[in-house]
């Protein structure tokens, strides 16, 4: 993915590459178009998400998941070669295990209760959103109507898949105090899996895209695929990140979730705030301006709070993106004040609002 590769021109689309041009247009389509690229992924890595909207990727990536083998029966369909067939079957078996409670789906379902939901919720895939549904159709559904070499170069994305992986495991431990090594075992096998399957794959598109339109079709079956990617975080980013429109019967943050353990609940159900939390106010819940008292105040379901100039101030920066620190960073630049005192400050302040149950982190 870092290496660049020259992009090929016009008169390449018509003339015949030699595997070796072919791989390097093919990488080429994944250096412009894989979603390691796209800012979902961006802001995931980079720990900028809040707990929900990991929550969401999750969620909707379990769609992706339990259709892998349904993707893969599709293509193995299509074999007529017993050799093709036997390689490819062990995708469905990777994916599926040989038991109850093994495979990659099964691995997923740990992520996803990993990260707070019940496991009947995310296997009822009520509350996925549709984009990812018809995006991940439309995969299926390529696989099975276009030729078998279109079918396995789509699968071509996963030579670009253990860079994502790497990147996104590190980041993810290290950005998120809800993720641990077990939550993301799914990603462990992935590393050895993927580059296996991807070479497998590109030895046969390269031996068999044997005429420019061969070629040309399997490139465009990769950039299909990148497609079917991209448009998935495209979805989650619209509903979840920005403008944040949910659609009607998509999940909704606090649907499908275990409830807390009771050690949390404890001390008013709220461990204590830490510099790294990102607040952020719960549903319902929001920061109005009253006219009449000429006051900001916050407004509960049932239930308003009078707020200090201080509480406006810090309840105006809790987004659920910017941690406590960062808070106080902007604070302190805004009051050329020391942001570490602040920091301490609006610690105190913001567990008293969790407590009251109108803020979480
Ligand atoms: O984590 C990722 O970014 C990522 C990407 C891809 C991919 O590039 O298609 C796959 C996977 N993961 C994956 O886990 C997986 O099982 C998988 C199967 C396939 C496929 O097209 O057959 N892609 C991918």
């Amino acid at each position: 993915m870092n290496a660049v590769f020259p992009t090929p021109d016009a008169a390449d689309s018509q003339r015949l590459l030699s595997p070796d041009e072919l791989e390097a247009a093919l990488r080429d389509i994944g250096a412009r178009r894989y979603h390691i690229l796209h800012p979902f992924h961006r802001l995931l890595h980079d720990g900028k998400l809040s707990k929900d909207q990991v929550r969401a990727w999750a969620l909707n990536r379990y769609y992706y998941q339990a259709m892998i083998p349904v993707k893969d029966a599709a293509v193995l369909a299509r074999m007529t070669d017993a050799s093709l067939r036997r390689v490819w079957r062990q995708r469905i078996v990777d994916h599926d295990g040989d038991h109850p409670g093994d495979g990659g789906i099964e691995r997923w379902l740990k992520l996803a209760e990993g990260v707070g939901f019940e496991r009947d919720y995310v296997l009822s895939t009520r509350g996925i959103l549709s984009a990812t549904k018809f995006s991940v159709e439309a995969y299926v559904h390529f696989v099975a109507e276009k030729s078998l070499l279109e079918a396995i170069a789509s699968s071509l994305t996963e030579m670009f898949s253990p860079t994502i992986i790497s990147e996104r495991v590190a980041g993810m431990l290290k950005n998120y105090d809800f993720i641990t090594k077990d939550t993301l075992a799914y990603f462990d096998k992935r590393l050895t899996q993927a580059p296996r399957d991807a070479d497998f794959a590109l030895d046969y598109v390269k031996t068999h895209a044997t005429t420019p339109e061969l070629q040309r079709q399997a490139m465009a079956a990769l950039t299909f695929k990148c497609n079917v990617l991209w448009t998935q975080l495209d979805a989650l980013y619209f509903a979840y990140v920005a403008p944040g429109m949910i659609p009607p019967d998509a999940w909704t943050p606090g649907t499908g979730l275990v409830a807390e353990a009771p050690a949390a609940q404890a001390s008013g159900g709220v461990r204590k705030m830490v510099a790294d939390d990102r607040p952020r106010l719960p549903r319902g819940v929001r920061l109005r301006h009253d006219e009449t008292r000429g006051k900001h105040v916050l407004l509960a379901p049932e239930r308003t709070f009078d707020l200090d100039d201080n509480a406006v101030a810090v309840l105006k920066l809790v987004d659920g993106n910017r941690s406590v620190a960062a808070i106080a960073d902007e604070l302190g630049r805004t009051y050329v004040a020391d942001p570490r005192a602040i920091e301490a400050d609006i610690l105190v302040m913001l567990d008293g609002l969790a407590e009251k149950r109108v803020l979480e982190r």
